[in-house]
């Protein structure tokens, strides 16, 4: 039975000296908020109550303290990460005079722990008729002699997309500031059957177990996407194959296609010259226009160039997404100093484009997400912060096996609340759990009415980005639903529905299902950041990245909760929090 009543009759939470304002209180407060937000989901784009901040104010806190930004305009597509002479490299697609998409060029940042970043001069800009459109996405090879060449996508002055070559000025040079363009671009032309502008965003060269050097590119034919397979013997002209790795029908066109090994047996990132027993291939996907990106994992035959998924009902833009909230076109780095595979994707603003011109900036990435296999599932990946992340972090507080009630929301102590890495973890009464009769097989957080919406076995989890009074808020949660078989699936769900009392983009929910194994707790690691929270459930099995716009649950008024809003189980939350410090982050000139 799902039920969206109120529970009025709850009984009391026990309190904790931990809590500074009475439980009680809040628990009614936040039934009835919820329950009347359910009941209208009207919500008006002019300020309704007066606000304590300004717009200026807001806009200004909007901008993140950990979260790479440069210091104005647009930013998009990661492109070629690289390591050399101890400094990781990051390029990205970059509008250096305005923060809309236009003039797209590779922006460069540098940095040696992939949490403090200095931009660099803009590495690569139009200039040619091949690419006086854009210098559109691509990536970058380091060769075995430590030759370094980059590989992008010209956006030509008919706007067909042609790929192009530029190699460093300077290998000496560990910044690697400058960069020629090579002066027989472009080396590649639309191969026939395709789009003009369905061919884009060539991949690292890498070499397989035969010695041949192999590059790959996302395209569409009809409506199939598809990664075609390049070789090279000279690292400029390159021969397509006839057919291509792998295919997917009505999945359109596959943008920033990333391709990368994995292993079975350890966390130890493989380089792509891995192949062999023991490891699987896992093929990443943009789907243009829908901002979503596409994992599946299976196994590539390297003698025929043909990757097969392991599970077809979980393909390449049918089955799991790197991230359910906003993320996009991400793009991986091969680690070789801490044997890794790190990646970093887009994070879009998810309000009006008018905000981005009173900002002065748009997008962000994310905080660097390591990818392994996840070894004990077999089937998903596992996306997790960077170690080095947790160097800015300060003021440690833990709150132990905290009872969560049906019906109820409680403060964390913890001050300020805009900078915060959270890891929580639930148990529910198995007890209740065993005896609900409940059938649910078809919950989907995206198809839900959010943490308002009540089963007897969830929402429950953290309230991030509140006000005091609950006027704004952002849940994330899981929700645990009994199927008619008497199975349980797990939901894992961000509610964007109440974030903002004056927004003018989406409100949504995001989440999807997460695989839960028999002896595991319910976990969850929040990275929050001013207008972006990252959310990470079951050690990554399953990613929510959201942007947030309040107005009133800023500076010093933003406030943590923990709630449990099912009708029957009660659930012990055990949460660790920490305050996190700024990363440096130097725009150029220093
Ligand atoms: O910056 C180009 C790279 O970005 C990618 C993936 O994010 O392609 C995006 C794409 O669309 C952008 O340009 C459109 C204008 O032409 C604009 O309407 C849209 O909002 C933008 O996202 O950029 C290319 C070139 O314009 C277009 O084909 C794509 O849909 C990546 O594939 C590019 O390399």
């Amino acid at each position: 039975m799902k039920t969206h009543e109120p529970l009025l009759n709850h009984p009391e939470p026990p309190r904790s000296t931990l809590w500074v304002v009475s439980t009680i209180t809040f628990v009614s407060s936040f039934v009835l908020i919820i329950f009347l937000n359910h009941q209208n989901h009207t919500f008006t784009n002019t300020i309704s109550s007066p606000h304590k901040y300004s717009q200026s104010d807001r806009l200004t806190w909007e901008r993140t303290a950990f979260h790479f930004q440069p210091a104005k305009n647009f930013i998009y597509d990661p492109n070629g990460p690289l390591f050399h002479m101890g400094w990781y490299h990051l390029f990205y697609q970059y509008n250096p005079y305005a923060p809309v998409w236009g003039n797209m060029s590779w922006g460069h940042m540098v940095s040696k722990d992939m949490v403090n970043w200095f931009e660099l001069p803009v590495a690569i800009v139009p200039t040619e008729w091949y690419d006086i459109e854009g210098v559109l996405s691509g990536s970058t090879t380091v060769l075995p002699d430590g030759r370094i060449f980059a590989l992008y996508t010209g956006n030509a002055n008919d706007f067909s997309q042609l790929q192009c070559k530029a190699v460093p000025v300077n290998l000496s040079d560990p910044l690697l500031v400058e960069w020629v363009k090579y002066d027989g671009n472009p080396i590649l032309y639309t191969p026939e059957g395709i789009g003009l502008k369905d061919y884009r965003d060539p991949s690292t060269v890498w070499t397989g177990p035969d010695g041949k050097h192999r590059m790959i590119m996302g395209t569409k034919r009809g409506n199939t996407g598809m990664v075609l397979v390049y070789y090279t013997d000279d690292y400029t002209n390159y021969v397509m194959l006839d057919e291509p790795l792998h295919s997917v029908p009505n999945t359109d066109m596959w943008e920033c296609v990333d391709f990368y090994p994995v292993s079975l047996t350890n966390d130890s990132a493989l380089d792509m010259a891995a192949y062999g027993s023991g490891i699987k291939h896992v093929i990443k996907e943009s789907w243009e226009g829908h901002g979503m990106d596409w994992y599946s994992i299976g196994t590539y035959d390297a003698k025929n160039d043909k990757w097969t998924p392991d599970n077809p009902d979980l393909d390449v833009g049918i089955g799991l997404r790197c991230d359910y909230g906003k993320f996009f076109a991400s793009k991986s780095l091969f680690d070789p100093l801490k044997k890794r595979r790190v990646t970093w994707g887009y994070v879009g603003e998810s309000d009006s484009p008018d905000q981005d011109l009173l900002r002065g900036w748009a997008t962000l990435y994310n905080v660097g997400r390591t990818v392994v296999l996840d070894r004990k599932t077999g089937t998903h990946l596992l996306h997790w912060p960077v170690e080095e992340i947790e160097s800015l972090r300060y003021n440690g507080r833990v709150f132990e096996e905290i009872e969560l009630e049906p019906g109820s929301i409680v403060p964390l102590d913890i001050g300020t609340a805009t900078q915060l890495d959270i890891i929580a973890t639930f148990k529910v009464d198995q007890d209740v759990l065993k005896a609900t009769s409940e059938a649910n097989d078809n919950y989907s957080c995206t198809a839900s009415s959010g943490a308002a919406e009540r089963g007897s076995l969830g929402p429950f989890g953290v309230v991030v980005l509140a006000d005091g009074t609950l006027s704004e808020l952002t849940p994330v949660y899981f929700y645990v639903a009994k199927n008619g078989d008497g199975g349980v699936s797990t939901h894992f769900c961000t509610d964007k529905l109440r974030s903002s009392l004056d927004y003018d983009g989406e409100r949504v929910v995001y989440g999807s299902s997460v695989p839960v194994l028999d002896d595991e707790e319910l976990t969850m690691r929040l990275l929050v950041d001013h207008s972006i929270v990252e959310g990470f459930a079951q050690g990554g099995r399953t990613v929510i990245t959201s942007r947030v716009y309040p107005t009133k649950a800023i500076y010093e008024e933003a406030k943590v909760f923990l709630f449990n809003n099912a009708t029957s189980t009660s659930a012990k939350a055990s949460v660790k929090t920490w305050q996190m410090a700024p990363a440096q982050i130097h725009p150029y000139p220093f």
